[in-house]
């Protein structure tokens, strides 16, 4: 096979999707096989540098059946969701053409041609990270760019919303809505941009890893049996969420961090002490915190406590903070024996318990970009001469 490959031409695309975290969440759907919600939702694209898929698509005649290799292990695509991205994408696949190496696809090739996917989550996956948002989104955006898709973002994002529906919110940077839409056929039900991610930047996102084994309940099947069980969803869905949606579009087209903040949380301590709302925190599907501090300088404050309460287990401290490092000096800690003579929080009042190994360990990040191609070699998964993901 690897020979037959190499005789015929390998057309690869790369791009790289992030993850998003949800400040109004979706939970439960109307329809389980095309992915509609049962409300709106919003949330807040994370820098893809910190939390991100990357993903290259190829396609060549020498492949004789769709393939695809997650963190660098071959799984199937023959779950629903994977195949109505690459159905949803093909049928709009358009002539591609590289004059240099000779190629040329006309539109109805896509359909016979197959395709190998290899993906790479800098992050842990299925933990309750949105992996499947970013995995989706990623997916969709480069199938699109292998195959000279034209459609927009919006279209794009109602594909990507057919793989997993968080992912639909991974289209586009910054602060997202999904509308949830009332066809039944799912046309209208979308994402759309808010604000870019230069709206709102001084907002800090750090997020505290609890956990990041697989989870033991995926949200798929936990909103399945809200949606079965719970006859407080549809109260949600119905009277609370329209309300909140609203609010927290003000808030954000006013960066009112207050009003952010009383949105999505409890106060905190610290937040009652201060007067005024420092931080919001955000819970989804897991025992991951997302914490997120109006700017900078508050983070490094928030940081400060965090590291109070939870010092790392092992010893080292590089490994405990991930994404944006440079929040430790803004906090004012380079080594263990800061963090060792780090004074306890004033507002606590009491002597703070200290909960060694409760926290793997942080990621630091921000509001962030939507997807992008990758052009350079070395970000490209699948090995151009074999068609097959690299170091497999
Ligand atoms: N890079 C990727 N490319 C394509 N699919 C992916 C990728 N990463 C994850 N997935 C898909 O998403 C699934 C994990 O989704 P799941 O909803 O269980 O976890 P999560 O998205 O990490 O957590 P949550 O949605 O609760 O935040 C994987 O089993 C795989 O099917
Ligand atoms: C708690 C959430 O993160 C749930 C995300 O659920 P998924 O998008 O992973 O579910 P499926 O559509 O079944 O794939 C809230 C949110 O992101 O809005």
């Amino acid at each position: 096979m690897a020979t037959e490959a190499q005789a015929q031409w390998v057309l690869t695309a790369t791009g790289r999707s992030p993850t998003n975290i949800a400040v109004i969440k979706y939970w439960g759907k109307r329809d389980e096989a095309l992915i509609l919600p049962v409300n709106d939702s919003i949330s807040v694209t994370l820098d893809p540098d910190h939390l991100s898929a990357t993903t290259t698509v190829a396609a060549s005649p020498a492949f004789p059946s769709d393939r695809m290799w997650l963190n660098g292990k071959e799984i199937a695509l023959s779950g629903g969701r994977f195949q109505s991205c690459l159905r949803e994408i093909r049928k709009r696949a358009r002539d591609v053409e590289d004059e240099k190496r000779g190629i040329k696809i006309k539109k109805e090739d896509w359909e016979k041609l197959h395709v190998h996917i290899a993906s790479y989550n800098n992050f842990p996956t299925a933990a309750g990270l949105a992996s499947s948002a970013a995995g989706f989104a990623c997916l969709v955006f480069t199938l699109g760019k292998l195959m000279n898709v034209n459609e927009d973002y919006g279209e794009l994002s109602s594909i990507a919303r057919q793989g997993s529906g968080s992912a639909c919110r991974s289209i586009y940077g910054g602060f997202v809505k999904w509308c949830m839409g009332k066809s039944d056929d799912g046309s209208d039900s979308m994402a759309v941009q808010l604000v870019d991610e230069s709206h709102w930047d001084d907002l800090v996102i750090i997020i505290a890893v609890v956990s990041s084994k697989q989870k033991e309940t995926s949200s798929t099947s936990g909103m399945r049996d809200t949606v079965e069980t719970s006859p407080l969803l549809q109260y949600r869905a119905q009277t609370v969420v329209p309300g909140r949606i609203l609010k927290m579009e003000e808030a954000i087209k006013n960066r009112d961090f207050e009003s952010f903040a009383r949105i999505i949380s409890l106060v905190e301590k610290w937040n009652h002490s201060e007067g005024t709302p420092q931080v919001a925190y955000t819970f989804d599907a897991g025992p991951n915190a997302v914490l997120i501090a109006r700017n900078r300088k508050t983070a490094a404050l928030l940081l400060q406590r965090l590291l109070y309460c939870f010092p790392p287990q092992e010893n080292n401290l590089d490994s405990y903070m991930v994404g944006d490092k440079s929040i430790l000096s803004s906090a004012g800690v380079q080594s263990l024996a800061d963090i060792e003579a780090l004074p306890p929080p004033p507002e606590m009042k009491t002597p703070t318990q200290k909960f060694k190994g409760d926290v793997s360990y942080f990621i630091c990040s921000r509001p962030g970009a939507g997807p992008k191609v990758l052009t350079e070699e070395r970000h490209t998964l699948i090995d151009s001469a074999t068609g097959l993901a690299k170091g497999v």
